[in-house]
């Protein structure tokens, strides 16, 4: 049994909790909202975000983050990623002791452009862990707190310690793979949200299975390029952390940025919907990111492209599914242009 702080009791944080609860760890889940940490402790309910699920009485939520942290072995970080930055240096502060640092959160800051692993490392003295665990894959935190057949990916730069957190988290529910390409898992699942925002719009305009299957395969087309020009393999994207999370997203009206894209979609405006959901859209900020990297490391990402126009430049989502269908003649794979695995003669 080891000692685990889950930092950040939203939906996914409450999600693996119930994961490491049911594998026989001692879970403190913080939170920094007196009332949220009175309700899972008092109700064993955390309905706001996982509505109906009744919690194990064994998962306890704290408030004073130090007193969470306080002699554990590891620490999992799931708040948003707008917020890494701000609970990483509290963390500094009040952890005093080496752990197993793993983070579960989606997204690239639109500032820095950094990945989540590299601003806690940036936020986090060496001192306080080994080597960082990505934890990241198709997993809604609805079915994960029913208990339903779940795959992950976790990767580091040390295979020890991904096998740590593969050992931390899996059971015959919750399967748990290793993979030692930590920039593609990570990149894989920051930049699905993008892609499944469009999914979402895609459905809100009336459009059909034809245009969401489009939009999955060219996505994982430009996020396999955007991933690959940032040193990841191209082998992940066809994996848990790459299609995989991009068809449960896409697909699926559990998720928050397919249910905001349906939304915009439908013709609602952004503030009105990011208030509607009430949890976080990791897919808006992350097409910002995703715009700016692209546009610095010229790579050419015509889907986010499209995206950010309709989510920052009030564009008509229509005119942007036109701009798509009518851009100029490309092959579709375009290594074998090159003639890997095959080319064409005339
Ligand atoms: N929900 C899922 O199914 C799921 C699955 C996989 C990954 N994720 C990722 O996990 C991350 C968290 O998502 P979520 O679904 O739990 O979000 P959520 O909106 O359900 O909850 C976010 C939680 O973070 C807390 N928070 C926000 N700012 C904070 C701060 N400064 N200090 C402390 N707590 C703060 C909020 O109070 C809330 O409890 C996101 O990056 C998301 O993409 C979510
Ligand atoms: O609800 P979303 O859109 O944030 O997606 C949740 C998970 O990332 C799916 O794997």
């Amino acid at each position: 049994m080891s000692k685990i702080a889950v930092l950040g009791a939203g939906s996914w944080g409450t999600a693996l909790s119930m994961v490491l609860v049911d594998n026989g760890h001692d879970v403190r889940l913080w939170t920094h909202r007196e009332q949220q940490a009175e309700e899972i402790n008092g109700s064993h309910r955390n309905d706001r975000y996982l509505k109906e699920i009744d919690l194990p009485a064994e998962l306890v939520a704290y408030t004073d983050l130090e007193r969470a942290v306080h002699e554990v072995d590891a620490i999992l970080v799931v708040v948003p990623t707008k917020a890494i930055r701000q609970v990483a240096s509290q963390l500094a502060k009040v952890l005093h002791h080496e752990v197993t640092l793993i983070h579960a959160t989606k997204g690239i800051d639109p500032d820095s452009l950094k990945r989540v692993s590299e601003m806690l490392e940036e936020e986090l003295p060496r001192s306080l862990y080994r080597e960082l665990v990505v934890l990241s894959g198709p997993s809604h935190a609805e079915e994960v707190a029913l208990g339903q057949p779940t795959t992950v990916a976790v990767s580091s730069r040390q295979i020890e310690e991904a096998e740590i957190a593969q050992d931390l988290f899996i059971n015959e529910r919750f399967r748990v793979y290793t993979n030692p390409d930590l920039v593609g898992v990570e990149l894989g699942g920051a930049l699905k949200n993008i892609i499944a925002l469009g999914a979402g719009i895609s459905d809100g305009l009336g459009y059909g299975d034809n245009a969401k299957s489009a939009l999955i395969t060219r996505g994982i087309a430009e996020i396999s390029r955007l991933g690959v020009s940032m040193g990841a393999s191209p082998l992940t994207f066809a994996g848990l952390t790459g299609v995989g999370d991009l068809i449960v997203t896409c697909t699926s009206p559990h998720s928050r940025n397919w249910r905001a894209g349906h939304l915009l979609g439908k013709g609602y405006a952004m503030d009105d919907v990011l208030e509607e959901m009430g949890m976080v859209v990791e897919g808006v900020r992350t097409t910002k990111a995703a715009y700016r990297l692209a546009t610095e490391q010229n790579v050419e990402l015509p889907i986010t492209m499209g995206l950010y126009k309709v989510l920052f430049e009030d564009a008509n989502p229509k005119d942007v599914v036109d701009q798509l269908m009518t851009r100029g003649r490309r092959h579709e794979m375009e290594d074998l242009e090159y003639g890997l695995g095959g080319h064409f003669s005339r």
